[in-house]
């Protein structure tokens, strides 16, 4: 084939962008009802990207103030959620028609507002309010988002996320992220372990298992296998914590070192990594992925991983944008497409290699490596 030659992904692309870069398309497209519904669309598509930023402080305004727990109460009118929230009148005027828009909230015909269905959908993940809570750190590093894409770290997120140096005693900002990490866990939790069935194993380490929360949903499902977490020393104390609360926390054993240093659990025939590998560049996931492959090899064990990942042709947007700049900000690690940690797997030793199609690719994708 020639190489030279445009394809028709490029002859179309290009014939696409020629009509939208010209004047007379608009005037063509706006005096005909279908042309108006497609440039009404790609116009709202066009100003949602322009704006995000101040829905994003929609949102942010809205958990702070509690917006959305007062509305669980029932329909409420300004003045009720202006004395709510603390408030003056006109600013939570303001704030409601915004998140309305959003459909954060509802406007009744009365000129009530009511919870919305975004905002339902929030409260019924406190994980997401976390997150919203900690972009602060995030925004503050992409407050100049090219200078943030042309340096790595140095800023608020790579102290929130230091994983060097390890006291034994969690930090202020170690707590925080074993926090957060914690919150976001259940829909993680449940995702993962209805794409993998984890009742066949007999011992199961969760590398980097934060405050042990994975852990509990496996053990939630598998009543008889040993459990273990290994994370850095200074993360144990929270997941004691943590653990001390149930009744079968005699089945947790708890490890802390360095997942590249520490002696991993000999006797475990699964592996779990979640969320773990796209905080790490390629040394540091190439040499950790060998050690569990030789880890599980004399027990013929399997490795889970689960993660966000980026799409084929850049196509997921929690992959290829938010994790993106988010871990440029942070300082390590990238999003990696399923096939490019297929790969690594395969590299590192394992055989039988394959991904898990995700219903929730926007929480995690899942992959299971075997010895083969
Ligand atoms: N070198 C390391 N050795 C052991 N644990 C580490 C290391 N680097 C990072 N971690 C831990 O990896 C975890 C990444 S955050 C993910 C936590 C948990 N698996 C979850 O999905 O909720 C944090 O708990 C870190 O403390």
């Amino acid at each position: 084939m020639d190489e030279t030659r445009p394809t028709f992904a490029v002859r179309w692309r290009s014939l696409r962008n020629r009509i939208l870069l010209a004047p007379r398309f608009h005037r063509i497209a706006l005096a005909s009802p279908v042309g108006r519904f497609f440039a009404r669309r790609s116009a709202r598509k066009l100003f949602d990207l322009t704006a995000g930023f101040v829905y994003s402080q929609v949102l942010v305004a809205g958990v702070r103030s509690k917006l959305f727990e007062h509305l669980v109460e029932g329909p409420a009118t300004v003045s009720e959620i202006a004395a709510a929230t603390g408030l003056p009148e006109d600013a939570a005027r303001r704030l409601l028609a915004a998140s309305a828009s959003l459909d954060l909230t509802d406007r009744l015909a009365d000129g009530r507002f009511m919870l919305g269905a975004q905002g339902a959908a929030l409260l019924a993940n406190p994980g997401v309010a976390a997150m919203i809570r900690h972009h602060d750190a995030l925004y503050a590093d992409l407050r100049d988002p090219v200078a943030a894409l042309e340096r790595r770290g140095g800023g608020d997120l790579a102290r929130l996320w230091n994983y060097d140096g390890d006291t034994g005693e969690p930090s202020a900002e170690t707590a925080s992220y074993t926090a957060l990490m914690a919150a976001s866990q259940d829909l993680v939790a449940r995702e993962t372990l209805r794409l993998f069935d984890v009742r066949p194993f007999s011992a199961i380490v969760d590398i980097g298992g934060g405050n042990g929360r994975f852990l509990t949903h496996v053990a939630d499902r598998n009543a008889h296998a040993e459990l273990h977490l290994l994370d850095r020393p200074s993360v144990l104390p929270l997941a004691r914590d943590a653990l001390s609360h149930r009744p079968d926390k005699e089945r947790f054993t708890l490890h802390g070192g360095h997942f590249l240093t520490a002696p991993l659990p000999e006797n475990c025939d699964l592996v779990t990594l979640i969320r773990v590998l796209h905080d790490h560049d390629e040394e540091v996931v190439e040499r950790l992925l060998r050690r569990v492959y030789e880890t599980l090899e004399p027990r013929r064990g399997t490795l889970l991983v689960s993660e966000p990942m980026a799409g084929a042709r850049a196509r997921s947007r929690i992959g290829d944008a938010y994790f993106n700049l988010y871990l440029q900000a942070m300082g390590s690690g990238r999003p990696r497409m399923a096939s490019e940690l297929c790969d690594m797997l395969r590299q590192a030793g394992f055989r039988r290699v394959r991904a898990l199609p995700s219903g929730m690719p926007i929480a995690t994708s899942a992959i299971v490596a075997e010895i083969g």
